[in-house]
């Protein structure tokens, strides 16, 4: 509950972790080879929370900027106690808002003995993720997917002038698993038409941000043959209106929405508005996937992979099988 601990005193640090990626993560953007993190902890009385966000240069942050940004909260949250809901308004929507935010929840959890679960009102049950396919070569691209044929969900990373040789070759390497396209903003007014048509032709389920943030409005006037997913285009429950007959779902992202307090709300305003919901993430540990984790009990798409794609994990980690994720442990994290 937020404002009980107002007048105890917390000390909160924030500190940059570097977890590297197995093999190489590509998308049209470029390609990663470690995960870099920025991780909050919040200290009351010897009782310690913990959150993790991933700062994003597409959306102009930095690790050094969020860092600095959670840095300049300090004051309101450690001596003042400002709590999740004053946090809202003290910080704007992002990486360096989720990782306070969600130490919150976890700081609060451990003081009041109640796993954040119990105070959401849910009892979570293991998830189906999505698995992520770097962009490369077509050739490549059907090889990883007949790697993973036997994942019931992938998601595809485009984004190029060939794209129709890339959905043709993953969906004939894994003809059973259901397959996401996510085209990171590369597609244009000229070709998405037809595109979308060799989606539906090739039994794509999903079409992720095919045209840039802010030219979008086309969405509008065509025939959506396959259903198109915001994620760049949307951050915060307030953008939600605007999309709606631009879209058909909507990724949340607590790095996006500034923690799981926003999206909570954002997930409740979108569905109320019809959206199909997708709950995903950045290059992240498992710290910041399990309060996703709990965000996706209830949604169409989960694509929470983030530790399926590290070298190393935080300790203890989430349980994945195969593309299974199990509830978080509270050692873990709420
Ligand atoms: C491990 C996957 C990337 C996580 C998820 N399935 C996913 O696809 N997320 C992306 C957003 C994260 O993408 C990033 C993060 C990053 O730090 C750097 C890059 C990207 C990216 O897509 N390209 C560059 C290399 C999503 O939903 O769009
Ligand atoms: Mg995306």
């Amino acid at each position: 509950m937020c404002g009980t601990f107002k007048s105890m005193r917390r000390n909160l640090e924030a500190t940059i972790e570097t977890f590297p990626i197995a093999g190489l993560f590509t998308i049209s953007r470029g390609s990663k080879t470690e995960a870099e993190v920025v991780t909050c902890v919040i200290e009351e009385n010897g009782v310690f929370g913990r959150g993790e966000c991933v700062p994003y240069k597409r959306y102009g942050e930095t690790v050094a900027g969020v860092v600095a940004d959670i840095r300049s909260a300090a004051g309101e949250i450690a001596r003042r106690g400002a709590g999740r809901e004053e946090l809202q308004t003290l910080m704007k929507p992002g990486a360096a808002r989720n990782a306070v935010d969600c130490a919150l929840w976890d700081l609060e959890a451990k003081l009041e003995a109640t796993p954040v679960f119990r105070t959401l009102g849910i009892t979570p049950e293991p998830i189906t993720t999505a698995f992520t396919l770097s962009l490369g070569e077509p050739g490549a691209m059907a090889a990883e997917a007949e790697k993973n044929a036997h994942r019931p969900l992938l998601k595809v990373k485009l984004g190029t002038a060939d794209d129709e040789s890339r959905m043709r070759a993953v969906t004939s390497a894994a003809p059973r698993s259901r397959i996401i396209v996510d085209a990171n903003e590369g597609w244009t007014e000229e070709n998405i038409e037809d595109h979308l048509r060799i989606a539906r032709e090739v039994g794509i389920a999903l079409i992720e941000q095919p045209l840039p943030a802010g030219r979008d409005g086309m969405l509008t006037r065509i025939d959506r043959l396959v259903p198109v997913c915001a994620d760049e285009s949307v951050h915060a429950t307030d953008d939600l209106g605007a999309l709606r007959n631009r879209y058909d779902a909507v990724n949340i992202k607590l790095d996006k929405t500034g923690g799981l307090t926003e999206a909570l709300r954002m997930k409740a305003e979108a569905k109320r508005l019809g959206f199909q919901v997708m709950v995903g993430c950045m290059v992240g540990t498992s710290l910041a996937m399990a309060p996703a984790a709990l965000l996706a009990q209830d949604v169409e798409y989960a694509d929470l992979d983030g530790p399926l794609l590290l070298a190393r994990d935080r300790e203890p980690a989430l349980r994945y099988e195969g593309s299974t994720l199990f509830p978080p442990p509270s050692e873990l994290w709420g």
